[in-house]
């Protein structure tokens, strides 16, 4: 029986800095519709071609007037103007408006020549075609100027900008159908062990259903990549040689199980023979098992096959360097301080994520073992306790990062 023991562990910024310089910044763009776009990172500069609004249009339904006819008026003594016209948005006026004459306008409807604001309805009184104007208006008050949105050669939206609903706004009022983007980092996620089943086969004695190819292929979706699930990879070195060969169409692999010392094992050696191991075991807690090699110029991540130990590795290792492969830039989760519930014991020289819940505003440790996934499951956020520090007073303020 062989087993490979790990060698020292690499504390867990040193396996940062690694990872982080392997992964690589996708190069590759597409053309995606623009209901496609969300969440995607612009690969190219948007610079209007076009003013928008593309008219000087009415801000309010009334009257299309020039101001100057309006000064002076009150309630009491109202300026009269001829109705000559009427527009609805989409239309634009035959007549233009003279001394003492208004068009009818619609919000949305173009200005029509001659007119300089727009008297709100509310303000008025229609009398056949005579107009009762009770509240003076100035030059421009309710007309929105040619451009007053964008301007015509103005560049508005920036290469590696993270497209949200707004920006996608842009896009459509520029009448934009499709937009350039960077591609999403093609993760192959490569479940193994010989006691793991798919979803749907039918469970016998000794075996499992994968939770790591769900969980990390939900993960890397939210961190901007696009995850391919392998079949189940089985635990000898040949079928470790082979899958991870047939992934180095894939940006970044990402394997889960065998990571460890067993002596079925056989992710490190497949590894080692097909390029270079760059660590192996890093001092975090869960999660210490980790493997990180490159094959060809290709990251892979070999997480543990328990699935808190690979979830947690998720976050603070994989999502990370997605993050940076996608140019979707660090994601900053949100965090509230509170006190711990009780007293807590962590292992000195490994940095602990440590799943909580929060009760009563009081942090509640969930952790019950890195082989449950309700370790994760049951938690709100974690807290992180570092290498050098192995005791969390009850009372003490912890930071908790939220999911
Ligand atoms: N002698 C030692 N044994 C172990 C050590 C150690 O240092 N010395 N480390 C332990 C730690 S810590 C972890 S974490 C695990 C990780 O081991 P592996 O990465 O080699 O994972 P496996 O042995 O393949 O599996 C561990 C566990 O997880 C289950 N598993 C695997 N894949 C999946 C999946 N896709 N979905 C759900 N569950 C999965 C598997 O059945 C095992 O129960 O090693 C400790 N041992
Ligand atoms: O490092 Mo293991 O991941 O604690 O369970």
């Amino acid at each position: 029986m062989v087993m490979k023991p790990m060698k020292a562990l690499l504390d867990l910024e040193a396996g940062m800095r690694i990872v982080m310089d392997a992964a690589r910044p996708i190069e590759r763009t597409e053309q995606v519709t623009l209901l496609e776009a969300v969440g995607r990172v612009l690969a190219e500069e948007v610079c209007a071609s076009m003013d928008v609004p593309p008219f000087a249009r009415a801000a309010m339904d009334g009257y299309a007037v020039r101001a100057e006819d309006t000064f002076g008026a009150g309630n009491f003594s109202p300026r009269i103007l001829e109705l000559i016209e009427v527009i609805h948005a989409g239309e634009s006026a035959r007549l233009s408006v003279r001394p003492a004459a208004c068009i009818q306008v619609a919000t949305g409807a173009p200005m029509p020549d001659g007119a300089d604001a727009v008297v709100m309805v509310e303000d008025t009184e229609l009398d056949r075609t005579n107009v009762m104007v009770y509240k003076p208006v100035y030059p421009q008050q309710h007309a929105s100027p040619m451009g007053e949105d964008i301007k015509s050669g103005s560049c508005v939206l920036q290469r590696g900008m993270r497209l949200d609903p707004s920006k996608i706004g842009v896009l459509a009022a520029l009448g934009f159908q499709k937009v350039t983007v960077y591609q999403k980092p093609a993760v192959a996620v490569i479940p193994s062990g010989n006691e793991i089943l798919m979803p749907g086969e039918a469970l016998s004695p000794g075996r499992i259903y994968d939770i790591n190819s769900y969980t990390l292929s939900a993960l890397i979706s939210e961190n901007g990549g696009l995850p391919q699930i392998f079949p189940i990879m089985k635990d000898t070195l040949e079928a470790a040689i082979s899958t991870i060969r047939e992934a180095l169409t894939y940006d970044l692999i990402v394997l889960s199980g065998g990571s460890s010392v067993g002596e079925r094992d056989m992710m490190v050696e497949a590894v080692e023979r097909m390029g270079e191991i760059k660590f192996h075991g890093i001092a975090v807690k869960p999660g210490k098992p980790t493997l990180c090699g490159v094959v060809e110029g290709h990251l892979l991540i070999g997480m543990p096959g328990y699935p808190t130990s690979c979830l947690t590795n998720g976050y603070g290792i994989l999502a990370p360097a997605l993050r940076k492969m996608s140019r979707l830039g660090e994601r900053a989760l949100a965090s509230l301080k509170a006190p711990m519930v009780r007293r807590y014991t962590s292992t000195i020289g490994r940095h602990q994520y440590l799943p909580v819940r929060l009760d009563g505003g009081e942090v509640v440790p969930v952790f019950k073992e890195s082989g449950a996934i309700t370790s994760m499951a049951d938690a709100e956020g974690y807290i992180e306790i570092p290498a050098n520090v192995d005791l969390l007073e009850k009372g003490e303020v912890v930071e908790v990062l939220l999911f």
